[in-house]
């Protein structure tokens, strides 16, 4: 099925054709999203607009359409990924614009929707992931990446596998009095200070110490199933160097 979720007939007819052939929808995964990285000085005003109407615009599009088209009548888990942006964003004002708007409308729509027939609605904010969506980076973003990848509480990125996870949960009946909440899966970034110095409180770039889950769905029994993700080389380097943690660790 093809899908512009900045389109609203179109949002809509996807949840009709998913019901249609199903029979039910029992949750909405908001994952499409994203952005171009600029300065705000240089930002126009059709810039900032497309953004916003991508991420905000976009996921009120899937939201309302899940609503209409089932979830209102019938109940169902929505989860919805948007960034870190505790403390903003600089070069992607419009993103961090974009999906403060979107945390705040789950929180409306968590107690608005939460009595008809036991929807929920959360977010999970995701610090700076490997995953697909670094292809879409110049390369010297990209070095700018994999070079200071460790200055993070955890001295690493994320996994997708380590997204996924938080939002099988949120969408899982163990979550069942979790609702109108931002789950944050940046490793701690969102609560760091820039790049902390002395004991105790020292990035650690000779490599991290917290093993990596890239399982997903493969399980706990096989944490390295997946081999690389569709993103440039260098990024997926860094992988291989974070699943080698988990097989060394002396923790
Ligand atoms: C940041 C936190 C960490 C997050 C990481 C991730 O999300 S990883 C995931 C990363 N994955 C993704 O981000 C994937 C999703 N991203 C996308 O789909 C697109 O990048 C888009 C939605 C941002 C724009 O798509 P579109 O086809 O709708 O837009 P369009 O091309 O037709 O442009 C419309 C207007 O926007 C402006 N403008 C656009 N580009 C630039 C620029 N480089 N420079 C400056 N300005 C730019 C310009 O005004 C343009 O109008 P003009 O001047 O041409 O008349
Ligand atoms: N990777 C990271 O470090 C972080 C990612 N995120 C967010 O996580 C989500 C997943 O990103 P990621 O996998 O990394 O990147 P990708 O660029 O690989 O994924 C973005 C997805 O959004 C889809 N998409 C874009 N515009 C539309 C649209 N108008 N209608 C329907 N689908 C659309 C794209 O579809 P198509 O491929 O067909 O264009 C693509 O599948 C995004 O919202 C991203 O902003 C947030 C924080 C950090």
């Amino acid at each position: 099925m093809l899908l512009n979720i900045r389109d609203a007939t179109m949002a809509s007819q996807v949840i009709q054709d998913i019901v249609t052939r199903h029979g039910k929808l029992n949750g909405l995964v908001n994952n499409a999203g994203g952005q171009f990285m600029s300065p705000a000085s240089q930002l126009t005003s059709k810039g900032f607009s497309t953004v916003v109407d991508l991420n905000l615009n976009g996921t009120f599009n899937m939201c309302k359409a899940a609503f209409d088209g089932y979830m209102g009548e019938h109940g169902g888990q929505i989860v919805t990924i948007v960034a870190e942006t505790r403390n903003g964003i600089p070069r992607a004002m419009h993103t961090g614009a974009a999906r403060a708007g979107i945390i705040n409308m789950t929180k409306t729509l968590a107690i608005e929707w939460g009595p008809y027939n036991g929807i929920r609605i959360n977010c999970v904010a995701p610090g700076l992931i490997i995953s697909s969506g670094m292809k879409n980076y110049h390369e010297t973003m990209v070095d700018l990446l994999a070079h200071s990848h460790w200055m993070n509480p955890t001295s690493r990125y994320g996994t997708e596998s380590e997204v996924s996870a938080s939002v099988a949960f949120l969408l899982s009946p163990a979550a069942s009095y979790i609702n109108g909440v931002n789950l944050e899966v940046d490793g701690g970034s969102s609560l760091s200070k820039g790049n902390p110095e002395g004991d105790e409180l020292k990035y650690n770039p000779e490599g991290s110490r917290h093993p990596v889950y890239v399982g997903w769905p493969e399980g706990v029994d096989n944490v390295h199933g997946i081999k690389q993700v569709d993103a440039p080389a260098k990024i997926n380097e860094l992988l291989e160097k974070y699943k080698a943690i988990g097989r060394s660790s002396k923790i």
